[in-house]
């Protein structure tokens, strides 16, 4: 090879790394149909829409949760479920996007996507005076917590409609304590906190399942997601029925309220999951209450409850994971319920929001 070929040779070399490297950065932005559809241009940028997508199966959390959350069909052959994800509650916000399957190797990841959510979530704060002042709360020889953040009185709760014994309410330290987040008084603050892998159930569609043994009284994640007024949450639960009565479609609107003794609602809290959450928007319903108690969350100085999953029974490793979404009240065309239990009363709850 003469040595004018072996440059035009390097430099297009060069030409194609950079192509790569600004592929590689584009790429992970970009929705499963963009990716389908720019993947048919080129042979390279075929098989990195390939790679990215073989990234996104082995880890919904975009690298967010302690340990990967991946995605496993047997059912058909839709790869993966397209969603933002955020491991606590945000504000709604009509521009948010997160890249997903960028190469590990490589310094580009959902770091920027963090940071905004973490920003947003610390901004969910009623006031910076409420909190404690230890430096990381510790535990007595009885295993209570001994801090003045984990003895707030608790209110009486109700969720979906759901009789108000269900609900239990918790409170931590929060965005106006001292503390880190390695503080024993926030156990439901550091993202999913056991095995888990999504799996495709042919009737009821995506679902999530234990991957290791978890024992009863266990947190295990909470339900993160979008938090809306509930002006926004009517417009949009409409939507999603209308979507629902022609196509299959599940959302994960959630609608909890929080009343005081006297039984008057004096908090609802609606929190959706179907455009940005966490692992917990793939839990499906169960008539007998499946395995997890909702929890409700209380940190100090923060303005919003978050809910909460703990194992209500000991599940066991490869166990789906479920919770009852509350008092079925059948509308006419409320969605079928598959859950399979003794009890099913064969439509899914459904309130009117
Ligand atoms: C929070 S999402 C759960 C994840 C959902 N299966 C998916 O594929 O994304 C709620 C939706 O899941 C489906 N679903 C949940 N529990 C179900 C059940 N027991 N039987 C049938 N469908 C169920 C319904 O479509 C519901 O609107």
């Amino acid at each position: 090879m003469s040595r004018e070929s072996k440059k035009t040779c390097s430099a297009e070399e060069e030409d194609n790394k950079s192509f790569i490297e600004c592929a590689e950065f584009v790429l992970p932005w970009l929705s499963p149909r963009e990716l389908a559809s720019i993947s048919l241009t080129c042979k390279t940028l075929n098989s990195l829409s390939k790679s990215i997508t073989i990234r996104r199966v082995s880890d919904a959390s975009r690298n967010l949760e302690k340990n990967p959350i991946p995605f496993i069909n047997t059912i058909d052959s839709e790869p993966y479920s397209y969603f933002i994800y955020t491991f606590s509650q945000i504000f709604s916000s009509p521009c948010l996007s997160q890249s997903w399957g960028t190469n590990p190797k490589r310094n580009v990841s959902s770091s920027v996507s963090l940071m905004k959510f973490g920003s947003n979530v610390t901004s969910l704060m009623s006031d910076s005076t409420s909190g404690c002042v230890c430096k990381n709360c510790s535990e007595d020889t009885n295993g209570d917590i001994r801090c003045p953040c984990s003895k707030l009185k608790p209110l009486s709760l109700s969720n979906m409609g759901s009789d108000s014994s269900e609900l239990g309410l918790m409170t931590e330290c929060g965005p106006s304590c001292d503390c880190g987040v390695e503080c024993k008084n926030r156990l439901t603050q550091r993202g999913v906190s056991v095995q888990v892998r999504i799996g495709k159930d042919a009737r009821k569609g995506w679902s999530l399942y234990s991957a290791q043994f978890v024992p009863r009284g266990e947190f295990v994640c909470e339900y993160a997601g979008e938090l809306l007024t509930t002006q926004e949450a009517r417009k949009r639960q409409k939507k999603y029925d209308d979507i629902a009565s022609t196509s299959q479609f599940g959302s994960a609107l959630l609608v909890v309220r929080e009343h005081l003794p006297s039984g008057n609602a004096c908090l609802r809290v609606n929190i959706d999951a179907t455009r940005v959450g966490n692992a917990a928007r793939f839990i499906n319903h169960s008539c007998d209450g499946g395995n997890l108690s909702t929890v409700l969350v209380r940190g100090s100085g923060a303005l919003f409850p978050r809910l909460c999953f703990f194992a209500s029974r000991d599940i066991l490793d490869g166990e789906e994971l479920a919770f009852s979404y509350g008092e079925p009240m059948l509308k006419q065309n409320g969605l079928k319920c598959f859950c399979g239990s003794s009890c099913c009363l064969g439509a899914l709850p459904s309130e009117e929001t």
